[in-house]
């Protein structure tokens, strides 16, 4: 639809203004002098919490009850471990999750994937969909809503990634976004920034600076949960990792291998970037079919990890598996 300014409306400049005051959330203690800059701070603190969940269900039973609901919405989540390991899974796993109505925990909105590494497919979405939510995927046209709610866009370069973010606020308006992935930030940047390079090095945490500070700002101003892959790092001891590939210690730990062991694992991309997400999900195998997800970083959640597998429904907690 197209903009419509307030003359524009049927009934005449007046008439839309007056219809437009009687939407405006004014509270009760709104005196003659207006609000003062702390009375305006609380109205859009009020209007976000009545207007938007603070998280999105993972539907990982365990997973959500330690994240105390699941991926948290107006901050960074990184999902990070080694190829093959579900990251895209999950990834499309939550872009279902958050077209879903509310009433079965959704946003009911739409997604945003950009896909840097073209591992995303419609098929895959959809038999998560069907498999997942059998008695509510039960016709072509909630198929279909969902498929076309989720909007993927492909970024190769980290250029086009940078102006894709940059361009983000309008679509995220305009299409009516509830979650927003990139899948993977790795990728793009390790194609073009060499870490042997002091140089690179610099360039490198510029853009992932830049990066991150535009995905803070938009999951914050529009409360949604912005969800970026990474891959995964072993630092083998006597084999001292770069400085700029160091993550801090509490992220380093694993059950095992942990601060104490031979080796650790740190998410890749370096300390400034490691302290820009605010929640760090560790996925890695156990064995050829377990896995494990470890929540490696939360404001909210202690260290705990939980053991899934990958199947048609995508990623099943152990324990929570349908007969
Ligand atoms: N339909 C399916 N049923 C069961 N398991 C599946 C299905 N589709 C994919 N998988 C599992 O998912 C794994 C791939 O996961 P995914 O593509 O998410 O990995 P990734 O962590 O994103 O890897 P990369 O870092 O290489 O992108 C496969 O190895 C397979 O075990």
């Amino acid at each position: 639809m197209a903009a419509m300014t307030v003359g524009e409306e049927s009934g005449g400049p007046l008439k839309s203004l007056s219809r437009i005051f009687q939407h405006l959330a004014i509270p009760d203690d709104y005196g003659a002098t207006g609000p003062s800059s702390h009375q305006a701070y609380e109205l859009k603190t009020r209007r976000s919490a009545h207007l938007s969940p603070a998280f999105l269900s993972t539907t990982l039973g365990a997973l959500d009850e330690a994240l105390h609901g699941g991926v948290p919405c107006g901050s960074l989540t990184e999902v990070t471990g080694p190829p093959g390991c579900g990251k895209t899974q999950f990834c499309i796993m939550m872009s279902v999750l958050a077209t879903l109505p509310t009433r079965l925990g959704g946003l009911e909105g739409a997604v945003l994937y950009i896909d840097t590494e073209s591992a995303f497919t419609a098929e895959r979405l959809v038999e998560i969909a069907e498999s997942r939510f059998p008695q509510y995927f039960n016709t072509e046209e909630k198929l279909l809503l969902t498929s076309s709610r989720v909007h993927l866009c492909q970024e190769l370069t980290c250029e086009g990634l940078l102006q894709r973010l940059e361009s983000l606020e309008e679509e995220i308006i305009s299409k009516g976004v509830k979650l927003v992935i990139v899948d993977s930030i790795a990728s793009v940047v390790r194609k073009e920034f060499d870490p042997q390079l002091q140089g690179n090095i610099k360039e490198r945490n510029k853009f992932l600076g830049k990066g991150a500070s535009l995905l803070k700002y938009l999951s914050g101003e529009f409360s949604v949960p912005v969800i970026l892959t990474n891959q995964i790092t072993t630092h083998l001891s006597g084999a001292l990792p770069s400085q700029a590939d160091l993550v801090s210690p509490a992220d380093d730990l694993s059950p095992s291998e942990g601060a104490s062991g031979s080796s650790c694992l740190v998410a890749a991309l370096g300390n400034t970037w490691s302290h820009c997400v605010n929640t760090r999900l560790i996925l890695q195998y156990l064995d050829s079919e377990r896995r494990q997800i470890l929540i490696a970083k939360s404001p909210v959640a202690p260290l705990t990890s939980f053991v899934y597998t990958i199947k048609g429904e995508g990623l099943v907690l152990q324990g929570q598996e349908r007969p």
